[in-house]
């Protein structure tokens, strides 16, 4: 029975249905990091939230670890480059809380334009000050919203409900797109010379890590109001402090910080700040969504093998997993036949699909393809980081998708160029569940691969299948199916032979010293 750690605070409706779906959970919230690499080892998922650091070091630890899963958006608590490394799976929750946040940042856009905050505080301690609380209306102000993806659209429609003008930096939002939701799209510069307010929307990356700094300040209107529910690291803190203080900023509201959690911090105590502590996705309609849809997606991947919103794998809905998983076997056997008789650098891998399998999700094959190939070269290669692996090697991989049927009904044919030569393998599915072997170099042959196979390729001559029967009878290595294909008469010929014991070497230099014989391999499945 696979197991799960839920390390963060969550609905507990996440360990309902990991329990409903038979998967042990335990809850263990508020781990140091010693703590949780002492007991990662045991568990096949991990559920977090945003507190839990998923670090290159615990992923070490996580031996069994299969699937890491975030109930919520942003994965910066998660090292997705070592996760990957380890063949980890992780996946978000996408928009189970977006309305939230998006309806956070618009309270914080109250709060700013009318002092809330610091009005109630006022308020409570009997000073009634009236006066001081001199508020601005939100109507036909223009609100500048900075990464209009799922959050910041949906903030983008509610401002406009109140019938704010709103400006879009995204370079990744289409012009279309923009039109259908009714925002300008404006580059990054003009956003900040016009708004009256600014909300930011983007995940923390390198491009956008400070993108509210000292520079963007500068442009910004006097009396700008800033938003921020996104991630902490988008804003410069240090120039946040300054442009407060000499009034450039007249408010700013932030929910999320540089460090978290923030305990303390120079802006802390200034009149014009409103902080909550990353309270964004904190309702209790979100954090049942995200509890529900991490904790479904999880049980799906270690149940079926189905995967949704994976952020380092193609997706495969549970329906779909039972039916590749066939042909999951077949991929990894024919990437690894080309992968075992490789021996110089990859340059490139063509895949066709032909027939049945065309119609089919073909990114987690051709994953599961380039997992067989690399896997005899290199350690620690799976369906995961095969591809990422592929790519850093610059090898160019290449999928090629042909619906109609050909001699089979459904085929995959790998098609590998090295740096010395290009070959190619070809296989099938008979009644739709067993892998066979239907083609190598171009030669027909039907072969199911197994443990212990001779790969031969020599001059197709008189006497050789005879010769070859007697030097493997001399080594009392029992022929269990034997498989032959030529390209033409008397071109070359390839033999494929299933023999019941492991083959040593002078088994090997025995068959290269026949006649006739251009290249033997062992192959093992
Ligand atoms: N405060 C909280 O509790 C919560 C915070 N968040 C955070 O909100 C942020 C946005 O989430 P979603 O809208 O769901 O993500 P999303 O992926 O739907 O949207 C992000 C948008 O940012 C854009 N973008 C990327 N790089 C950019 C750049 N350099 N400049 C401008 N735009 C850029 C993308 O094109 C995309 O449209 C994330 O950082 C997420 O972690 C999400 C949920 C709760
Ligand atoms: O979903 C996100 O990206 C969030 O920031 C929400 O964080 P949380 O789950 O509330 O710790």
């Amino acid at each position: 029975m696979p197991k799960v750690l839920i390390s963060d605070k969550m609905s507990p409706r996440a360990a309902e249905i990991f329990r409903e779906r038979g998967i042990e959970v335990d809850e263990k919230t508020g781990l140091d990091k010693e703590e949780l690499a002492a007991i990662i080892g045991d568990y096949d998922g991990l559920a977090v939230r945003s507190s839990t650091k998923a670090t290159a070091k615990i992923l070490e630890a996580a031996t069994n670890l299969k699937v890491i899963g975030r109930a919520g958006i942003g994965i910066d608590n998660i090292d997705l480059a070592a996760a990957t490394n380890h063949g980890v799976v992780v996946m978000n929750t996408p928009f189970g809380n977006s309305i939230t946040t998006a309806e956070h940042a618009i309270a914080m856009l109250f709060a700013l334009a009318r002092q809330i905050p610091a009005a109630d505080v006022s308020t409570q301690a009997g000073k009634w000050e009236k006066s001081r609380f001199m508020g601005v209306e939100l109507a036909g102000k223009t609100l500048g919203v900075v990464g209009c993806g799922n959050i910041g659209s949906i903030v983008a429609d509610r401002a406009q409900g109140l019938k704010m003008r709103v400006l879009a930096f995204d370079p990744y939002l289409s012009p279309e797109r923009a039109q259908e939701i009714g925002v300008t799209k404006v580059e990054l510069d003009d956003l900040l010379r016009r708004a009256d307010f600014i909300s930011l929307h983007t995940p923390l990356t390198d491009k956008t890590r400070n993108i509210i700094g000292e520079r963007a300040f500068g442009l910004m209107k006097l009396g700008v109001r800033l938003i921020n529910c996104a991630r902490g690291g988008l804003v410069d803190e240090a120039a946040l402090k300054v442009a407060l203080d000499t009034g450039k900023v007249a408010g700013a509201a932030l929910d999320v910080f540089a460090t978290e959690p923030a305990k303390e911090s120079p802006l802390f105590g200034h009149p014009n700040l409103v902080a909550t502590p990353h309270l964004g996705a904190s309702t209790s309609e979100a954090q049942v969504n995200v509890a529900i849809q991490v904790a479904e997606q999880m049980a799906d991947f270690l149940l079926t093998g189905g995967v949704t919103n994976a952020l380092n794998m193609p997706s495969m809905t549970a329906e779909e997993a039972p039916r590749l998983k066939p042909y999951m076997a077949l991929a990894r056997q024919i990437g690894g036949f080309a992968g075992q008789l490789t021996r110089s650098g990859i340059r490139a891998v063509s895949i066709e699909y032909e027939g049945h399998v065309a119609g089919l999700n073909t990114k987690p094959l051709t994953a599961v393809v380039l997992e067989g190939l690399l896997k005899p070269n290199l350690e620690s290669v799976n369906m995961v980081n095969a591809p990422v692996i592929a790519r850093e090697r610059d090898i160019d991989v290449s999928e090629v998708l042909h619906e109609r049927e050909g001699d089979y009904h459904t085929l995959i044919r790998l098609t590998v160029t090295t740096e010395t030569q290009t070959r190619t393998v070809a296989g099938t599915l008979f009644a739709n569940r067993a892998p066979r072997i239907v083609e190598v170099h171009g030669v027909p042959l039907e072969a199911e691969l197994s443990d212990h196979m001779l790969y031969i390729i020599n001059d197709d001559r008189p006497g050789f299948v005879g010769a070859l029967g007697a030097a493997l009878g001399k080594y009392d290595l029992n022929i269990a199916t034997f498989n032959l294909g030529r390209s033409v008469k008397g071109g070359y010929a390839v033999a494929l032979i299933a023999v019941d014991q492991p083959i040593e070497q002078e088994v090997l230099d025995a068959v290269a010293g026949l006649d006739y014989v251009q290249q033997v391999t062992h192959l093992s499945f």
